[in-house]
Formats: C-alpha cells, structure tokens, sequence
C-alpha cells in the first residue's frame, strides 16, 4: 500500500502547471464515443479515474490509441457492446456518463451503477428522470442501470437540483434525440461549458451551457474532432490552498482565473494577496499561518464555492485567527476528514452540515487516512504545514483525481515522498530528521 510521508513546514514557493480537469475529461471521453469517426483528445490528465474509463470504453470495443499520458484518439465505430461494467468501473462516479452517451448514439445502454467518493447518498434519479421524459424505459437491477428506447424525443426537463451528473449526461443523449430538449434549472459548472463545446465540437446544437437554461436541438450524426479538455480548478484550487496553509508564494499555471474566482475571494478574506494574470494566478500567503484571519464559507453549485474545495479550504482555516465555519450544502457526507484533522491538533465541531472550526497556531504531523479523493488532499496541505512528519494513508483515492500530486509539490520545495514499504518510509524518515 503506498503512502504519502511529509515533513511539514516548508513554505511552497516557484510555479507549478495544472493538468486538465477530471470531471470535464471523464464526461469528454465518454461523449468521444457517440462519433463513429476518429475523436482526437488533448489535455486529460493522467489520473486513475481517467484510466478506468478509457479500459471501459475499450472493452465494449471502441478503439484507444494513446498519443501520449495526455493525449488519445478513440473511434467508437467499432462499439460491438452496450453493457459496461467490470471492477474498476464499479468505483468511479463517471461511468454514468456512459448511459447518456451510449443512449443516445445506440438508443440502449446497460451500465453497473456508479460508485465514486462515499460523501453522501448520490441517487440519479434526476438523470433517468430526464432519460424517461426523452422516451427511454430506465430500470435498475442486479446493479445495473439499464436504458432502452425505441426513439430518443427531445423534452422540456426541469431539475429538481442542481445537478452536475444529470445536467451533462441528459446533455448527451439529447444531442443525438429527435426535436429540442431545453434542460432547466442546469448546472453552470466550467466542466458543462466544455462538454458543450466539445459535444458543438462533433456537429452537436447545444445552446445556452454556462446559464441554468440549456437548449439542445438534436442531430443524427457527430462526427471527428480534435479537442482539449481545460485546466483543473479543483488542482488548481488545492494548491493555491496549500501555499495559504504553508505561508507560500507560488504561481499556478494554465487556468482560467475566471473559473477560480470563489477560491481566490475566499483565499483574499482570509488575508491571502491573489494576483490574477491570463491563464496563471500568483498567490502570496501571509508569512506565519496564524497571520490567516478566520472566515465563513457555504459550499454552492457554480459560481457559488465548489464542494469539492470545501475540506482544502477548512484546512486552512483550521489555522486561522478565530472562528470560522463551513456550511456544506451539496453533499451530507463530506467531512470525514475532521476526526483525523483532529488527530493533527484542529479544533473543529460538526453541527448539521456546519463545521465550527477553531483557529489553533499549528497542526501536528500525525498518521492519518485519506478518506476520499479531495479530504485526502486537505489532510496532505495540513500535513505540509505541520510541524513534524505526517503520514497519509490509502492514497489510492488522492490518485483518482490528482496527477503527481508528491512530484508537483516537491517542486514547490516541499518534503513529501510516495513510500511503498515500511523500508522506505523510514528512510525518508531518517534523511529528513
Ligand atoms: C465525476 C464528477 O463530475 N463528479 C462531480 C459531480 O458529482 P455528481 O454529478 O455526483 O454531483 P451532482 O452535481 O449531481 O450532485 C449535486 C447534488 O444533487 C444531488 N442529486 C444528483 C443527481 C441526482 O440524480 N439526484 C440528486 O439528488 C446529489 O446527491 C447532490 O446533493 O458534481 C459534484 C458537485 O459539483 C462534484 O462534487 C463531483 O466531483
Ligand atoms: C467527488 C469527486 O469525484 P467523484 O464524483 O468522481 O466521486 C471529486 O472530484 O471531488
């Protein structure tokens, strides 16, 4: 089992490059399969997630060559299967993109229901509600969800929540339905304006991604192109976190400032300087953590503060000046990283879905387990900036999402290794003490 072993205390300086988002590549990669012509893909990021999905999409038959670890060409012209499922599979949250895509071109699909971070319950109904108002009958049994339809019908959809999940993958099969679907109350999130474009990009007729109104006029046929997915502000948001936590300077490169906006707002309420530039953000952290002044924050679908930022910013705010809280709106299970935040030293109730976090001067280096992809992240920046080593376990969830997170961060000049045995962390050990 690897680990990830810090010695903490080193503030990250210098620049650092973001990859492609997940959660907009894993939707583009399925979508790549509607085309029966050569789909090209730039930007993915190299993260176990992605590597998941392209194994499912190969084994129905579609075709993956891959250019390089960012880049593939997949031809779904050879797609002999609809049903999608095997171990990997089982555990990410995307192969429900696979029902929408596979729907749409093939009208039927029969996909093992999703699995992805245990953060609370997760139903799709929102998603085959929008499958049965198209005209698909949607079942789900032995672990499968099974959609069929004669014909696909573009329908008018209101949804019930805001759904990043249902939003895109209703997107999808409505690209290729007959008539206009219009999608209401949809999410805005950056990923469902590049699956937009990307899906524009292929000949589909979707208007109106980025609002909550979502027009689609289907078409018959998608065809090639060549595409590149944006830059992470998940990644790119985690290690502006960490140069907060750690009283750093660095330069995060290759995003969309505009896409961080709550993340730089909340890094600036907190008494961070956040310098915006064209597609990079400097941040400049006060020197000693405790300079951090305390704040509230409520997890918002787009372009309210992302869920999935939510443990990297109490982290920080663990170090702050004062009380602050975090309200978590979206998801009920999303602060499992308390009880070994606490084992570093934080002060932090959970009320509800509110944490009520106490300032304390530091963390302290501890063992600690990653419970899920963006808490384990939080739990390593609380562990750059303890005082003495910390261990995290089951890192096997960080590796879903994040690409040489260790590698990226020992560039910043922190003291973080990836250890597979007993061996090497005590040797890590011993070269840092
Ligand atoms: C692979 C991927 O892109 N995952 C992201 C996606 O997850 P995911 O697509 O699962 O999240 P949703 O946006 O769908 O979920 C938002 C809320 O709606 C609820 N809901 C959703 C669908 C449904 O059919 N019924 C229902 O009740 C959920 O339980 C949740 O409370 O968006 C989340 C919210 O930004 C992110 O945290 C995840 O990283
Ligand atoms: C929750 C996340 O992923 P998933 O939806 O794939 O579990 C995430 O990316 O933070």
């Amino acid at each position: 089992m690897e680990q990830y072993v810090i010695k903490g205390g080193h503030p990250l300086r210098g620049e650092v490059e973001i990859g492609g988002a997940k959660n907009a590549a894993l939707a583009i990669l399925a979508a790549a399969i509607m085309t029966d012509e050569t789909v090209t893909i730039d930007n993915l990021p190299n993260v176990r997630d992605i590597n998941v999905l392209l194994q499912a999409i190969e084994e129905i038959g579609a075709h993956v060559e891959r250019i390089d670890v960012h880049k593939v060409k997949i031809n779904g012209s050879f797609i002999r299967d609809v049903v999608v499922d095997n171990e990997f599979i089982r555990k990410i949250r995307a192969s429900y993109y696979l029902i929408g895509a596979l729907l749409g071109k093939y009208k039927r699909a029969e996909v093992a229901l999703p699995g992805g971070c245990d953060i609370g319950s997760r139903p799709i109904d929102l998603h085959i509600k929008g499958f049965r108002a198209m005209g698909a009958d949607v079942d789900i049994a032995y672990g499968h969800v099974t959609a069929r339809a004669k014909q696909l019908n573009g329908t008018h959809i209101y949804l019930d929540k805001v759904s990043v999940g249902a939003t895109i993958n209703i997107m999808m099969a409505a690209a290729m339905a007959e008539g206009k679907t219009v999608i209401e109350n949809a999410a805005k999130e950056p990923h469902v304006v590049d699956v937009a474009n990307f899906l524009n990009s292929m000949g589909a007729n979707i208007r109106g991604a980025g609002t909550d109104v979502i027009r689609i006029v289907g078409v018959e046929k998608l065809h090639k192109t060549e595409y590149s997915v944006i830059p992470d502000q998940i990644e790119a948001g985690t290690f502006m976190f960490a140069a907060a936590a750690t009283g750093g300077d660095i330069v995060v490169k290759n995003v969309i400032p505009k896409h961080l906006e709550a993340t730089s707002a909340k890094l600036v309420e907190v008494g961070c300087e956040v310098e915006e530039m064209d597609d990079a953000v400097r941040v400049i952290a006060p020197k000693a953590p405790m300079h951090l002044q305390h704040t509230q924050v409520t997890t918002l679908p787009y372009p309210g503060f992302p869920t999935d930022m939510q443990p990297q910013m109490a982290v920080v705010l663990g170090i702050a000046e004062g009380t602050s809280t975090v309200t978590e709106s979206i998801f009920e299970n999303r602060f499992k990283y308390v009880d070994e935040l606490t084992r570093m030293g934080a002060n932090i109730k959970v009320e509800s879905n509110i944490a009520i976090i106490g300032g304390v001067n530091k963390y302290t280096g501890a063992r600690v387990n990653a419970p899920d992809l963006r808490a384990g992240a939080a739990l390593v920046i609380a562990g750059l900036s303890a005082e003495g080593i910390t261990i995290v376990d089951d890192i096997y969830y960080i590796e879903r999402g994040y690409e040489d997170l260790d590698r990226k961060l020992r560039a910043l000049g922190a003291s973080i290794e990836k250890v597979s045995s007993e061996k090497e962390l005590q040797k890590f050990i011993l070269k840092v003490s």
